[in-house]
């Protein structure tokens, strides 16, 4: 049954699922209370790379998959967003000064040799489901960043205060991304509710948000187990090579 279902009920739904948002992930918890040890550190932003590195790729999709020329011209900035235009530009650049600001050289990063298993399986799925899906789920599903910008000012203000040994100049990432995350969410926001009309087609958009909810909670699960609590290694510097 298609019933249409009021914009402010919907918006509603699609906030609501912030409670299953990954800033309640005891991974998250932890990084924000300054409790990680450096290899913690070091081994979310490795994993994370392959995140950042795919964002460009699951927008990319969208763009193929997206007929409405005006979404076309707004979406295609994400892209440029991650990928820069030229040399270390953009995101994925900033991730990698974020990478050595902690202790990584680029190349472990680049080479993926800390990526575990179930954080290439989660950000696959990620891109996969915008691959497939409906142009306008794969929209939908990118609204966790209306519930990004408060954790990304708690993880800065964590990292510059509790984390001492990490070069403030590596944390530009988090810095535009306090800017990006709202204007990005807020255009999603405003397709979202413009194309998903019918109670279908909204319970659809909110599915998509859980979807991606229980993604970037995967991925923070497969960090977590990989880099576990140790007091042994809580201070020491670096280690073998190929170890974090
Ligand atoms: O560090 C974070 O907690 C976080 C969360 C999210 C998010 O909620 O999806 C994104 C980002 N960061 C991010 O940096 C980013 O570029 C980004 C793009 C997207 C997306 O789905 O299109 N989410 C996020």
């Amino acid at each position: 049954m298609t019933t249409l279902t009021d914009t402010g009920s919907f918006t509603a739904q699609l906030r609501a699922q912030s409670r299953r948002y990954h800033d309640q992930h005891p991974f998250h918890v932890k990084m924000n209370e300054g409790r990680l040890s450096r290899r913690q550190v070091r081994g979310w932003v490795a994993n994370r790379f392959y995140y950042q590195a795919n964002i460009p790729r699951k927008d990319a999709a969208i763009l193929a998959n997206c007929p409405d020329r005006e979404v076309r011209r707004r979406w295609v900035l994400r892209v440029l967003d991650h990928d820069g235009t030229t040399g270390d530009q953009g995101g994925i650049g900033a991730w990698l000064r974020l990478a050595e600001a902690v202790g990584l050289g680029r190349d472990e990063v680049l080479d993926e040799r800390h990526l575990v298993p179930g954080v290439r399986f989660a950000v696959d799925a990620y891109v996969n489901f915008a691959r497939t899906r409906p142009w306008v789920e794969a929209v939908a599903s990118s609204l966790t960043e209306l519930f990004a910008p408060d954790l990304m000012a708690d993880r800065l203000a964590a990292f510059e205060r509790r984390y001492p040994w990490i070069d403030r100049d590596g944390l530009g990432y988090f810095r535009s991304r306090l800017a990006q995350a709202p204007r990005d969410a807020e255009h999603a926001l405003q397709v979202v509710t413009e194309h998903c009309r019918s109670a279908d087609e909204q319970a659809r958009a909110v599915a998509a948000l859980s979807f991606k909810c229980e993604v970037l909670w995967s991925i923070l699960d497969a960090i977590d187990q990989a880099f576990p609590d140790s007091d042994s290694d809580s201070d020491s510097d670096s280690d073998e090579a190929g170890q974090l």
